[in-house]
């Protein structure tokens, strides 16, 4: 406080639209205010009201002491409810870990750091981004670059953030456009002027990320910070999608190695202070453990490091107690407790990534892809299931290998006579199995496309992988290579009448085909789906079996099979669930009933294994919608901004498969 104070007293007294370039043809010291315009602007009004107030009362320095520390008091506040809102359930638990906090206590108001202006602006900058509002988000960082330009530390980290998201890349505009305006008007007016070149960019603060290097001959150096903060960057980036939490334990790990790997002065304590409470948050005991004895030895050695507080009021000037410490103290305990603070950041280091990095189902994601298997009869509706899954998680986050297009021959291929589509030798099962593997294994790949409405093949396209990989097809599940990667194995078993209902209406109104064609169509390839096609339903965890609510809807008279005219009258569905390996069924039925209004029975069957789940009833879109988010909140941002529930047996079939691939997701190692 005793440098900032005069630079701002000293605008005080002589307004300039150029504070900097004024303070040091003043002869004042280049050390004074290192701190950009939104600093300046953020500490000015408490500052001046002070300065009034001491000329009211005709004290000297009181009242501005004052006014200074009720500014850092404020954004201390604010970057205590931006925690608390964030995370709302551990709002008395963040008072500790935050407020009462030695840095906090230590930084803020014995040494009178103003890191915490910028603290708070980068807070709120991750908290808006968290929220989606990436316009605002974009802003508050441009404000916190334009308080402290090292505040942009955390802007690659937010880039490759918001590139790997492919969900949020296509409004990642808004917050690079806000960025710009932010720090453009409030920063660059100044960015170029000789006060900020040499209080800013130039300041001894710069110089400390330099000083731990490695001499590599001939005068050149080989510098531990940047290299460091480079190579965690990389690691960041090759995270592939990553989600909030991955952001702020990447974020945190960035500035705790700069920490670690640099003289730091304490104001760079500050920044690390909202990620360690998320660490806290989310490690439970060993993280406050590790925080608490990474707090006390910075508490043991900032006074000998560090100028205390000058405490006019009191008469006390503390301002000189690191240089009566070091006096006093033996040189190795100095090199001792840093060893110490060194070693307990880098032991925080590890635990942040092993809890917020490698526990966390976004980074197990991004080892890779979540990998479903659909299998089913023709009808049975695994191209609709495929599909309200990619309406989920994002299209552009899914890509469908469908067996179909793996068919050894087209439409009018006379092999047909011989061997029905439902018999493994009349598909490419292996290219099938290997397309799908290698797109696992983040390798693209070439495939062509069978087209129903044609009955012929497209050209082979790329197809590249993604975050979600859909296989479905025929034999989906029938080779064990293929099914032992699924992450989730689903089978369609929808009831047969149902199945002859929907495959009529659908080969013949989009396939072309008729009524009789389709009806012997069925009957022929009874035998193959009996031998080839049902028996991988003993391989699925998820077996899905859709009836109509009214059996009399589907039983057709022959001849008068649904035509493609006039509209689809929709048929009540009713669904029955068998579940293997789940562990969250009981949860799934309860909030079925209680929010969704369902009809729920459970038994459990299989001598144990397996539960099966009848569903009958109404639900909208929307409280599908919900019970996802009470169910697996943590699977949200890993969907679509605007995630296509749909209404119906169709959504609980996405809400439960939904379910399972985040059961999955944790089971990962
Ligand atoms: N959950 C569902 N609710 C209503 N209609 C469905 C459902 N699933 C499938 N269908 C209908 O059944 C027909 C066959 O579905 P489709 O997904 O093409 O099956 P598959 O891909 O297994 O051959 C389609 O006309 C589709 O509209
Ligand atoms: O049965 C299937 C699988 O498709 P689905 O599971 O989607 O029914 C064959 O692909 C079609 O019958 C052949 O195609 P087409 O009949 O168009 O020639």
């Amino acid at each position: 406080m005793a440098w900032f104070l005069p630079f701002l007293q000293g605008w005080l007294g002589h307004p300039t639209l150029d504070p900097w370039s004024a303070h040091l043809s003043a002869g004042g010291d280049a050390l004074s205010f290192p701190y950009g315009p939104v600093m300046f602007a953020a500490y000015l009004p408490g500052v001046a009201m002070g300065a009034g107030l001491d000329a009211l009362f005709g004290v000297e320095g009181l009242f501005t002491h004052i006014g200074f520390a009720c500014v850092t008091l404020l954004f201390d506040y604010g970057v205590l409810r931006l925690l608390q809102i964030r995370f709302a359930d551990f709002e008395q638990r963040i008072i500790w870990l935050y407020w009462l906090s030695p840095i906090t206590l230590y930084v803020g108001y014995w040494y009178g750091q103003t890191d915490i202006v910028p603290v708070f602006l980068l807070t709120a900058c991750l908290i808006t981004l968290n929220r989606l509002r990436l316009g605002r988000s974009g802003g508050w960082l441009g404000l916190a670059a334009a308080a402290k330009l090292s505040m942009l530390a955390a802007a690659p980290f937010i880039a490759i953030y918001l590139w790997k998201n492919k969900r949020l890349r296509p409004i990642a505009h808004s917050f690079i456009r806000y960025f710009v305006y932010a720090f453009g008007l409030l920063q660059l007016p100044w960015l170029f002027t000789e006060g900020t070149q040499v209080m800013m960019l130039a300041n001894r603060e710069m110089a400390k990320l330099y000083q731990m290097r490695l001499s590599m001959g001939e005068g050149i150096y080989l510098y531990w910070a940047p290299l460091a903060y480079l190579a965690i960057l990389y690691a960041v980036w090759r995270l592939g999608r990553f989600n909030f939490d991955l952001l702020a334990a990447a974020i945190g790990g960035g500035f705790m190695v700069l920490l670690v790997l640099t003289p730091a002065s304490v104001g760079w304590y500050y920044w690390t202070l909202p990620f360690l409470v998320i660490h806290q948050l989310r490690a439970g005991l060993t993280g406050m453990i590790l925080v608490g004895g990474f707090s006390l030895l910075f508490l043991l050695l900032a006074p000998a490091t560090s100028p205390g507080a000058n405490l006019a009021l009191l008469g006390w000037d503390l301002s000189h107690t690191d240089v009566t410490l070091r006096a006093a103290l033996p040189e190795r305990w100095l090199s001792l407790l840093q060893t110490g603070l060194t070693a307990s950041a880098l032991l925080l280091c590890w635990q942040m990534y092993r809890v917020g990095i490698t526990g966390n189902d976004y980074f197990r994601l991004s080892r890779q892809p979540l990998l479903l298997g659909i299998a089913g009869d023709s009808g049975s509706g695994k191209d609709s299931l495929a599909h309200a899954i990619g309406g989920l998680f994002g299209e552009a986050s899914v890509v469908n290998v469908s067996g179909d297009d793996y068919h050894l021959w087209d439409r009018y291929a006379p092999m047909w006579k011989a061997l029905t589509h439902l018999n493994p030798r009349a598909n490419n099962l292996m290219a099938f199995c290997g397309d799908v593997l290698k797109l696992l294994d983040g390798q693209p790949i070439r495939c062509r496309h069978y087209d129903h409405a044609s009955g012929r093949f497209t050209a082979p396209q790329p197809v590249a992988d993604n975050d979600v990989i859909i296989a479905s097809g025929l034999h989906a599940l029938y080779t064990p290579a293929l099914r032992q990667r699924c992450d989730v194995r689903i089978f369609l078993d929808m009831d047969a009448d149902l199945r002859r209902y929907f495959k009529i209406r659908r080969d013949v109104t989009q396939r072309g085909k008729g009524l009789e064609e389709t009806l012997a169509d069925i009957a022929r390839r009874e035998p193959d789906a009996a031998q080839y096609v049902r028996p991988q339903m003993a391989h699925a965890q998820l077996v899905f079996t859709l009836q109509a609510a009214r059996p009399e809807d589907v039983r057709l008279p022959e001849q008068s099979a649904p035509q493609g005219s006039g509209r689809r009258k929709k048929l009540p569905l009713k669904l029955r669930a068998l579940l293997r390996d789940t562990l969250y069924h009981e949860d799934l039925a309860r909030i079925l009933i209680a929010i969704c209004g369902l009809y729920i029975d459970v038994a459990v069957v299989e001598d144990g294994a397996a539960v099966e789940m009848r569903v009958e009833g109404d639900v909208e879109s929307e409280d599908l919608a919900l019970a996802a988010k009470m169910l697996a909140p943590h699977m949200e941002e890993m969907l679509s901004l605007w995630p296509n529930w749909q209404a119906g047996m169709a959504g609980v079939m996405q809400l439960i498969v939904l379910l399972h691939a985040a059961q999955a997701l944790a089971e990962r190692r």
